[in-house]
């Protein structure tokens, strides 16, 4: 928590921001963290780990070489690791697991090592896929190591040919009885794994997904853990041929390589064996759900959707300090010039992203408990939540990725050309959230499988059929075209579940009337795969409003904090609601007449959350650190921020550059 405003110094502007707020700050940082111990566990970190000189970047990576710029990361990276492992001080401050995944998913990660940290994919991946898929001697065997930094892996599934089409990937693992090993090989050059984080010359182990072949029969992809390069040399094995892919939008530093194997053999132990087996003569023992071997995947899309809403708070943090700050054109002729943050379009633009990160923060609480649910049913032999819980995190992560990268995206336009600049850490905020919407499963795709469940779930309801929780309103009757409606918030989730289950019915019902009419049902769902995304999207939206409103009215809350939070949510809904009026004017959830009842709250909302957005964004509590902009330090001081980090240009060090000599003068003088 930032300390009060009259021991710290900040700019007037922030200063009259902050003198009223009308909630308690520290409860809502304490909700968002998970509890006031959470808060202040992350304090101790934050505080242990940034005051370290270590992890300072004297030089900003912008003006670093691509090789420099990788092994500064890998130095803050491997100090971090270190530190973590042989601290005293650091293990009594955190927690073994509960550390590590705060060090690496955390904003205080990003901070540390700013470009993309060249281990992630070890600790969000590697040993997670050991954990899940390996059996108890199977992570006896490689917990230990992988964990104390012996060992570093990846997760390499993606090859140049597929990403999507796992059941398309060409890499194949053949089992030799003879010898009891697989014997690695890329068929192809679209074989070529490509793309996995900290593969290109970090890693010396993956887990590598592969065509499983015993008894000359494809047994589908599966896990094996693989050596690729040697404990002492660090040479690449023979057999394996790896390096980086190069330059990628964002997150350069996490060398994301390349990866051929031929015939490269592996010991059967290596196979992670917890689902599935391959015993000593070759027999193949199947998983109960075949699906299971996709489950680091599952685990990962439910940590992306925290990542997403952080990485919103974030830049929104930034941009609302901002649009306090900066002062821009006339709202009244002859006045002074206002805070851009007065203006209704510039509070339209941020107040819903705060709004978003409340939304998107108690849906990934709700998926999260879901998914350990489902962990703990798996150890009794149970995969009857694997469906519910694998349509949430592939909707939520893909609602959570879509809405946080353009949210970032609408906070750096509201920054105007300041925004574009590095140093106001937007566009690196911009990359590296962006991507979330193609990794860990393509957006698109991650709907297409929310619709899939939707469809199916339709069909078994209209059967009679019982439902998992998140969908049983889909045998919701239509709503009545005539009765008055009920525009509370609990009305709104009413709207929402009626339009949506209308659009379900009537998206279910073309994709029959395709198939009635003689398309093979694979093309009758590609002829409606438009409207089953948006299906997905809104069942999704729905989700989280409903989500939300849930939250807010059942907590245990001050009334100064529920007050702020249903208008937030309030928001959240209405801003919804009228980006996509058609979706409830056509079955009659709403009325024409309720639309114009709430766009005019949407303004009446606006200006009453106006007061407290710079209070908002401050109960975020993201370290100056953490935000890394000279448009966002809690101090708003973002002029002179902006002009010291401008002369950390290399161009700047001399008055005139080399370069004028060498090419812009001769151009000049020709004449002469
Ligand atoms: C311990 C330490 C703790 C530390 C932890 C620290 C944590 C900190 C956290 C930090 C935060 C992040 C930081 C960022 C760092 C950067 C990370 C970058 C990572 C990026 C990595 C990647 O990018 S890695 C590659 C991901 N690459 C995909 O993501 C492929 C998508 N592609 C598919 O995933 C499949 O291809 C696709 C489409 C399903 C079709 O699969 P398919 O063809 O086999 O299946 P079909 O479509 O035919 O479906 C047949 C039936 O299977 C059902 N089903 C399908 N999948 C299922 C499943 N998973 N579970 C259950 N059921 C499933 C389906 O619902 C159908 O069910 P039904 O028949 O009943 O309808
Ligand atoms: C920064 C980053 C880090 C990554 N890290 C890793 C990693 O660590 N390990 C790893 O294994 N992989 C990693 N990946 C790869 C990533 O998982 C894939 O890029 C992703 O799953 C998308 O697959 P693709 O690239 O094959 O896209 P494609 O599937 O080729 O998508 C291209 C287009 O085709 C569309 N499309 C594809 N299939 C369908 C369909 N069935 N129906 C409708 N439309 C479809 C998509 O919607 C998209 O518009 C990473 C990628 C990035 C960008």
């Amino acid at each position: 928590m930032a300390p009060p405003t009259s021991s710290r110094y900040c700019v007037p502007d922030l200063r009259k921001e902050r003198k009223n707020c009308s909630f308690n700050q520290e409860e809502i940082t304490n909700l968002l963290d998970g509890g006031p111990e959470q808060t202040d566990f992350r304090r101790k970190l934050e505080d242990y780990f940034l005051k370290d000189p270590e992890f300072l970047d004297p030089i900003p990576p912008e003006y670093l070489s691509h090789e420099d710029r990788y092994a500064n990361e890998l130095r803050k990276a491997c100090y971090m690791i270190r530190k973590f492992n042989e601290d005293e001080e650091v293990q009594q401050v955190v927690g073994e697991m509960e550390g590590i995944r705060r060090l690496i998913g955390s904003g205080l990660g990003v901070a540390l090592t700013k470009d993309g940290n060249p281990l992630a994919l070890h600790y969000v991946m590697f040993l997670p896929s050991i954990m899940g898929q390996g059996t108890i001697d199977q992570q006896a065997e490689w917990m230990g190591r992988a964990w104390a930094g012996e060992i570093i892996g990846t997760y390499a599934q993606t090859e140049l040919g597929h990403g999507t089409f796992l059941r398309g990937l060409e890499t194949t693992a053949t089992y030799d009885p003879s010898t009891q090993e697989f014997i690695l090989n890329s068929p192809s050059i679209t074989a070529a794994k490509w793309w996995p984080g900290g593969l290109g010359k970090t890693a010396n182990y993956a887990v590598v997904m592969a065509q499983l072949y015993t008894k000359d029969v494809c047994r589908g992809i599966h896990p094996f853990i693989v050596q690729l390069r040697d404990e002492d040399t660090h040479q690449s094995m023979p057999g394996v041929i790896v390096g980086e892919i190069g330059p990628r939008l964002g997150m350069n530093t996490n060398d994301n390589g390349f990866l051929l194997f031929k015939n490269y053999r592996i010991p059967r132990k290596n196979m992670l064996m917890k689902y599935s087996q391959v015993l000593e003569d070759g027999t193949y023992v199947k998983p109960p759900n075949e699906k299971l071997a996709y489950g680091t995947m599952v685990f990962v899309r439910v940590a992306i959707c925290f990542d997403a809403y952080r990485q919103l708070q974030r830049a929104v943090t930034i941009a609302t300090r901002y649009a306090a700050v900066r002062h821009q054109s006339e709202l009244v002729p002859g006045a002074p010039e206002p805070q851009i943050l007065d203006y209704q379009t510039q509070q339209y633009k941020l107040i819903p992203q705060i709004a978003t990160i409340f939304a998107i923060h108690f849906a990934s609480q709700h998926v999260w408990d879901t998914y350990q649910q489902l962990t703990g049913e798996l150890h009794e032999g149970s995969v009857e939540l694997l469906p519910e819980v694998h349509a949430l995190s592939c909707g939520l992560k893909a609602l959570s990725s879509n809405d946080a990268g353009f949210g970032v995206e609408i906070c750096r336009l509201a920054c105007g050309g300041h925004g574009y600049l590095a140093s106001s850490n937007l566009p690196r905020i911009y990359t590296s959230t962006t991507a979330a919407i193609t990794y860990e499963g393509e957006n698109t795709v991650m709907w297409l499988q929310v619709a899939r469940y939707l469809v199916k779930s339709f069909r078994e309801a209209s059967q009679g059929q019982p439902l998992h929780k998140s969908v049983s309103y889909l045998v919701a009757q239509p709503a009545s075209t005539h009765a008055k409606k009920d525009l509370s918030n609990r009305g709104l989730v009413e709207a929402y579940k009626s339009a949506v289950s209308s659009m379900v019915a009537e998206n279910a019902g073309r994709l029959q009337q395709y198939c009635d009419k003689g398309e093979k049902f694979e093309h009758a769902w590609n002829n409606c795969s438009v409207l089953l995304t948006q299906c997905a999207e809104a069942h999704i939206r729905f989700f989280t409003c409903d989500m939300f409103v849930h939250n807010v009215e059942t907590l245990e809350l001050s009334d100064g904090v529920r007050s702020i939070l249903r208008r937030l949510c309030r928001l959240y809904m209405i801003y919804h609601i009228t980006l996509n009026q058609g979706l409830f004017l056509r079955n009659g959830a709403l009325a024409a007449s309720d639309i114009s009842i709430l766009e005019g709250e949407l303004s009446v909302l606006l200006a009453s959350l106006r007061p407290d957005a710079v209070n908002l964004v401050d109960a975020f509590d993201v370290h100056d650190r953490v935000l890394d902009s000279t448009l966002g330090n809690w101090d708003g001081n973002v002029y002179e921020r902006m002009y010291e980090e401008a002369m950390k240009s290399p161009l700047n060090k001399t008055d005139v550059p080399q370069a004028y000599y060498k090419y812009l003068r001769p151009l000049m003088k020709s004449n002469l």
